[in-house]
């Protein structure tokens, strides 16, 4: 599979003193929602920071659609919804402010909104039900309707590669649910798609294969022949059996 989107040979990384990610190996197949399952702690933000490239002791190859990690983000190849969104309360930034800076990369310098940017955030606030909250401080927001934001920024943005780090934590079950019914909507348009999450529950309707992390790749495939019991005991511990 020569020319899968995302392709990571040999990957070790992490942080001075500690190895996160040890000789991990994975491709994710093209208009796919692929799972990261692991437990806390087992490396599945270090594997995103390093599809960014943003991640130090780096050893390995990272490949996105055939360039490396900077010249893909450059390309505006990859979006990404980040685990812990930096929004200073005392900072007024407007949902929709919030959501255009998704077409930031297709602006020039001076940032001016054209209306293909301004039609792209209309589609993301409807399609994440926030249009009614456009005009709202993110810093007002509940958890997952400011998660939904964050999702609505990376659907502005276009890419062919979305990454979603732990998308699920903190947020309410319907906004859980429509993040869920935007992934499908968006594998249905083509979109190669990283959900990095450790719940289990559901992982089956969410996506179509699934790579089980523990700083190695202990398993990759169909959520079938992933989530065995044994598979998942060596993944989080004999505590989930
Ligand atoms: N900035 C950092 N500096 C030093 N060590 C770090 C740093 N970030 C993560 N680590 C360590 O790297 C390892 C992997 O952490 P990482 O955050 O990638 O795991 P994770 O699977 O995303 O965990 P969680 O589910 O809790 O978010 C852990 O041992 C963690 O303590």
């Amino acid at each position: 599979m020569k020319d899968a989107p995302v392709v990571v040979d040999s990957l070790t990384a992490g942080y001075p003193g500690v190895t996160a990610l040890e000789e991990v190996s994975l491709r994710l197949q093209s208009g796919r929602i692929t799972a990261l399952l692991g437990a806390n702690g087992s490396g599945k933000s270090t594997l995103f920071s390093a599809l960014l490239g943003l991640v130090p002791d780096l050893r390995g190859t990272v490949r996105i659609f055939g360039r490396d990690s900077a010249q893909a983000r450059r390309r505006n190849l990859v979006s990404y919804v980040p685990q812990h969104e930096q929004v200073d309360p005392t900072f007024p930034i407007t949902v929709e402010q919030v959501v255009m800076m998704g077409r930031y990369p297709h602006m020039g310098f001076l940032r001016v909104a054209r209306s293909q940017d301004r039609a792209a955030v209309e589609k993301a606030l409807a399609q994440t039900q926030l249009s009614a909250y456009r005009r709202r401080s993110v810093g007002e927001l509940s958890g997952g309707q400011r998660k939904r934001a964050f999702v609505a920024r990376a659907l502005a943005q276009g890419a062919p590669l979305m990454l979603l780090d732990e998308p699920f934590a903190g947020v309410d079950r319907g906004s859980e649910a429509l993040i869920i019914e935007v992934l499908h909507a968006l594998r249905e348009a083509g979109t190669t798609v990283l959900i990095s999450t450790h719940h289990l529950e559901g992982v089956h309707q969410l996506a179509d294969q699934v790579v089980l992390l523990h700083r190695r790749v202990l398993a990759a495939g169909p959520p079938d022949e992933v989530l065995t019991d044994e598979q998942l005991a060596r993944a989080f511990g004999e505590a989930l059996r």
